[in-house]
């Protein structure tokens, strides 16, 4: 029987746990026994756990792998990644490889800005409006000083605030449009409580601005937050060789590699169908270091899907070219991370992931991050253009359709030997996999 529930937040943890497999579970027991497996056995640790969300009934793990041999700018690197999909991080791993050997991956961060917004409705004149801004504005920054004073001893903080005039789009509609530096924070919250702090002041003092109307001094103030589109917070990572360097694959010619290459990727900068997979592709890499180093995935997700779609289409991320004999793929992405601030300080997988990475800045790790997107796609792509995807990806998927067929351990070794030499598909495991059983059963 389904049932709603009114109070659950309240409950113990086990209450929670009784009630939803009482409701939801055929066997109460067995859902309970799955649930805490996954609890920590330390206590304090798992309280941790608890306490990063709501409701928290278990944990659920992801595995975290790590990618070696990553030479950026002129440093090496192992890179963690937290993924749940088989080949992404050998994928990574090879492509590190393939590049170390060929001067590795230079990076720059090109800005470092980010935006956050109070929307609001005005009726009224809009020139006495723009009046109102000038005359309020250092006002808007005095106020939210003790919001700021720290940030800007870091030397960040607010950069400016613009009205900005949206009556074409919507009736009545405003926004202060407010750019800020938050250093080695993401900085949602830190914008957040400006915002919010802007838009206090900003409705308050309009009561006393004697140019207003009385019908003007009411701005209605409809939401302050801050905004995942970042295309000031850019960096750029590139590989470069001569065209006869891109030669370790045998079946075909580096020159006729690079052709296929280039091709690949601007069909991606053209056809929005292929864009789409091809940007996959980069956040399998990106996403996977997001997470490992406590990053917001789904702020960076959604930031970096705009950006691709800026020029009105959906189009490719990354960029090749050949010019004078040299091969160069590239890529720039907005990228709004921190190092401090969220889970960062909290997680000790986080923490294990930023000693790992040489404890970074934010810039830093913008850098490292757009390179494991950039190497991401290197390895798809060389994949797609030579051998194609399935042999490499269902190679490392492997052992997921073994533990699909309950395989032993000494089934999973004959196995993996066997599939050295033949085409792994779901359908020629399970063949496999039935052959072997019956020889054992003769
Ligand atoms: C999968 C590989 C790497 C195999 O490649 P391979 O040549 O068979 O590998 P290898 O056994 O010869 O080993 C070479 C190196 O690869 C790495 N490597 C190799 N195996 C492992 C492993 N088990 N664990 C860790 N690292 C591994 C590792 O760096 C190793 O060097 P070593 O460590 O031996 O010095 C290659 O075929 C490849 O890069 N494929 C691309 C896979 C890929 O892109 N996967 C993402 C999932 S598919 C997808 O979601 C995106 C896509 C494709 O749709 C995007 C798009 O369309 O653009
Ligand atoms: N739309 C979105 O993306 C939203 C995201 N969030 C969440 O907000 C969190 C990130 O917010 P933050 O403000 O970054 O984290 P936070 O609230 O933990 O603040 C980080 C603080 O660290 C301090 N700090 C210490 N050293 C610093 C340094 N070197 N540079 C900069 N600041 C330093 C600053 O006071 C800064 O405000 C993430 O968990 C994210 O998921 C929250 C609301 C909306």
């Amino acid at each position: 029987m389904c049932a709603s529930i009114s109070g659950f937040s309240k409950l113990s943890k086990s209450k929670k746990i009784d009630w939803m497999v009482e409701t939801y579970f055929s066997n109460a027991e067995e859902t309970k026994n799955v649930l805490k497996q996954y609890w920590n056995t330390n206590e304090k640790l798992q309280q941790l756990h608890d306490e990063f969300i709501e409701n928290t009934i278990t944990n659920y793990y992801l595995p975290l792998g790590v990618a070696p041999n990553f030479l950026i700018n002129g440093k090496l690197y192992t890179i963690p990644m937290a993924i749940e999909e088989s080949s992404v991080v050998a994928a990574a791993s090879k492509a590190a490889k393939f590049w170390m050997d060929r001067g590795g991956f230079k990076t720059q961060v090109i800005s470092t800005n980010k935006i956050g917004q109070v929307h609001f409705m005005y009726y009224g004149n809009p020139e006495t409006l723009k009046n109102y801004f000038n005359h309020i504005k250092s006002q808007l920054i005095a106020d939210a000083k003790p919001i700021t004073k720290n940030m800007e001893k870091r030397g960040g903080g607010i950069l400016d605030i613009e009205l900005r005039d949206k009556t074409q789009d919507i009736k009545g509609y405003y926004q202060l449009h407010a750019s800020f530096e938050t250093l080695d924070a993401m900085g949602a919250n830190f914008i957040n409580s400006c915002l919010e702090q802007f838009a206090k002041t900003f409705k308050t003092e309009a009561l006393s601005f004697n140019a207003f109307s009385a019908e003007e001094k009411i701005i209605q103030i409809v939401m302050s937050i801050l905004s995942n589109y970042v295309p000031d917070c850019l960096v750029r990572a590139e590989v470069s060789c001569k065209v006869e360097d891109l030669n370790e694959d045998k079946t075909i010619s580096a020159k006729e590699f690079a052709t296929k290459f280039i091709q690949a990727v601007n069909i991606a900068e053209v056809e929005p169908y292929r864009a789409v997979t091809h940007n996959k592709g980069i956040m399998n890499g990106i996403d996977a270091v997001v997470l490992a180093t406590g990053n917001d995935f789904r702020a960076i997700e959604a930031g970096v899907h705009a950006y691709a779609s800026r020029h009105g289409k959906y189009s490719s991320l990354s960029h090749a070219k050949v010019e004078n004999g040299i091969f160069t793929f590239w890529m720039e992405i907005p990228l709004a991370l921190g190092t401090v601030g969220g889970l960062t300080g909290l997680h000790p997988l986080v923490k294990l992931s930023l000693e790992l990475l040489h404890h970074p800045t934010a810039k830093e790790l913008m850098q490292i991050v757009a390179v494991a997107g950039l190497a991401q796609n290197f390895a798809a792509l060389r994949s797609l253009t030579t051998t194609g995807i399935q042999q490499g990806h269902m190679k490392m998927h492997l052992m997921n359709i073994l533990n699909q067929f309950n395989a032993t351990d000494t089934e999973k070794e004959t196995l993996t030997e066997y599939f050295k030499l033949n085409s792994v598909t779901h359908s020629a495991v399970f063949e496999a996999i039935e052959n072997l059983r019956m020889k054992i059963n003769d």
